[in-house]
């Protein structure tokens, strides 16, 4: 997937969800391969990551948004333009995933059904004796609004470049789709076009 000069096509991802969940540790742990403590997110921060599919690579633009809620409002302000969102809740946290469900309501009312890849993560299994949210809660939430899910741990690098690189196969595959799709409108209208030539005219 790349532009005309050759340099892979950007794609805009926001991470969203209550604050602590571990947003900026799982874009620091993907894209610098590094875990420590991290202070709270002020307004957005961040990240590039060219990822390799094998037959195409994209690039992601990660935009890591502040979870407190004092910054509720300015998150909004980064939605604009987003081709994907990573859902973001702490599985020892009912709370966080209740909150990424509010999240996933405010990019619907934002945006027409599918512009929008996403996915739901479910953050620190490494604490899963804390466990609040079962995995089962999380598939079923995200199965039933069509949305990716998985389960991480950033502390663990557990599954994290898995959801990377999964939601880049998936813009990937849209995009695919959608040219498919022009192509066939394309086709469509040639054909629509009928024969060239003079007018045919009903009278003599
Ligand atoms: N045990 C455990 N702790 C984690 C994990 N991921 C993040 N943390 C910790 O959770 C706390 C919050 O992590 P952040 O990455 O700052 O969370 P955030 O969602 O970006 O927080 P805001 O910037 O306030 O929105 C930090 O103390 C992290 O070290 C994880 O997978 N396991």
């Amino acid at each position: 997937m790349a532009q005309a000069d050759g340099a892979p096509q950007p794609f805009k991802l926001v991470l969203l969800g209550s604050g602590n969940v571990g947003k900026s540790s799982l874009a620091l742990r993907y894209v610098k391969n590094d875990f420590k403590s991290i202070l709270p997110t002020v307004g957005c921060a961040f990240f590039t990551k060219v990822v390799d599919l094998g037959a195409a690579s994209l690039k992601l633009e990660i935009w890591d948004t502040a979870g407190q809620e004092k910054y509720h409002s300015i998150c909004h302000l980064y939605f604009r333009g987003a081709n994907a969102a990573l859902l973001v809740y702490d599985i020892t946290s009912k709370d966080s995933f209740l909150k990424a469900q509010q999240w996933l309501a405010d990019l619907e009312r934002e945006f027409p059904p599918g512009e929008v890849v996403v996915m739901l993560v479910g953050n620190k299994t490494d604490l899963s004796e804390e466990r609040e949210v079962t995995f089962e809660e999380g598939e079923q939430f995200a199965q039933s609004h069509s949305l990716l899910f998985m389960e991480t741990s950033a502390m663990l690098d557990h599954r994290v470049t898995e959801v990377f690189s999964a939601l880049a196969r998936e813009l990937l595959q849209r995009v695919e789709r959608k040219e498919r799709q022009a192509q066939r409108g394309d086709a469509r209208l040639t054909l629509n076009q009928g024969p060239r030539g003079p007018a045919k005219c009903c009278a003599h």
